[in-house]
């Protein structure tokens, strides 16, 4: 069948520097922190979104950790739904169908399933509690808390350079991050053909509502990023890089001196996409207020403070038909 997609949905294949390629090596093993946390500060300003190379996770473990995520969703919907997320209550982990979450409700349905993780606790608050995994794939369990291990890492090193690229103490968001939420999700995206408009696509335009997202995406590509023109412009896959962008936490912290950038997906073609993305955020009571260096006489803040747990609550309470009685 022809494909075609709407002329809004396009994208412009982009000019290598409109989504930067950063070398983590000299942040990670101490080298040139400061330089590394520079330029990263440079891509949050102007674009929001970049690539990260060595990044300290190995390619085994993301190839694993992919074969056993198509293989939770190849398992039947009955299985799949052993696990659904309206299980969980307020913990939000487990598997949502597809059109089940959409992030853009009244443009666009969500053509993706997902399967929501974090870490194991006995945290009572929204987004803590115990992560179900899949019966039927026993290695599952293992292969995740090595993975989720080493995305916790590379967060903490990531916002770490955030700190440092806005002149603020490298472990200024340590205190707001003793016990963060986080959710790995996993992400599956069928292929589109025939005719494709805004009203059905992988992922509606939204920007992402947390502290930062690490994204593993496999070879297949559909990113596209809104770049400060107001383009949308690809975010192809390039080998051995992850993803990462700033979410709208870091947007008030920084007065709007750094960008939570628009982004979508659209899978067209023939074959199955798959990705990855883990979220950071705080820790459920932390305050997100604009940090000192960001604000002045002349430049004051534009944000009333507000808590990381209830905003990200209020945010998932919109998106999933299970919480509606929380309003
Ligand atoms: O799958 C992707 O490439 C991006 C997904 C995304 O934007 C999200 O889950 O917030
Ligand atoms: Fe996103």
């Amino acid at each position: 069948m022809t494909t075609v997609i709407e002329n809004n949905l396009h994208s412009i294949t982009p000019l290598f520097e409109e989504i930067p390629v950063i070398d983590l090596s000299s942040l990670l093993d101490g080298s040139n922190e400061y330089a590394v946390a520079k330029n990263i500060g440079d891509v949050c300003e102007n674009v929001g979104f970049m690539y990260i190379k060595n990044h300290g996770v190995p390619q085994s473990l993301i190839d694993r950790m992919y074969q056993l995520s198509q293989m939770f969703f190849a398992l039947s919907l009955e299985q799949k739904s052993e696990l659904d997320i309206a299980l969980s209550g307020k913990t939000l982990r487990g598997y949502i169908k597809t059109y089940a979450e959409n992030v853009n409700p009244t443009v666009t349905n969500d053509l993706k399933e997902c399967l929501d993780l974090a870490k194991d606790s006995n945290g009572k608050q929204p987004f803590f509690g115990t992560n179900p995994y899949p019966k039927m794939l026993p290695e599952f369990k293992e292969v995740y808390e090595a993975y989720y291990d080493h995305m916790m890492v590379l967060g903490r090193n990531l916002v770490k350079a955030i700190a440092l690229s806005l002149d603020l103490p490298a472990d200024y968001f340590e205190a707001l991050q003793k016990d963060p939420i986080t959710i790995q999700r996993f992400l599956h995206y069928p292929p589109q053909t025939g005719m494709i408009s805004e009203k059905e696509i992988g992922v509606g335009e939204h920007t992402d509502y947390g502290f930062l997202t690490i994204l593993s995406q496999d070879s297949i590509g559909g990113l596209q990023v809104r770049n400060r023109a107001g383009e949308w412009i690809s975010a192809p896959p390039i080998d051995g890089t992850f993803i990462v962008n700033i979410g709208d936490l870091v947007q008030t912290f920084t007065n709007d001196k750094y960008i939570s950038t628009m982004h979508r997906v659209i899978n067209a073609g023939d074959k199955d996409r798959y990705s990855m993305p883990f979220f950071m955020d705080l820790d459920f009571d932390a305050v997100v207020d604009v940090v000192p260096t960001c604000q002045s006489d002349d430049h004051p803040s534009k944000y009333s403070p507000y808590t990381c747990g209830e905003h990200k609550f209020s945010r998932f309470i919109d998106s999933f038909p299970h919480l509606s009685n929380q309003r």
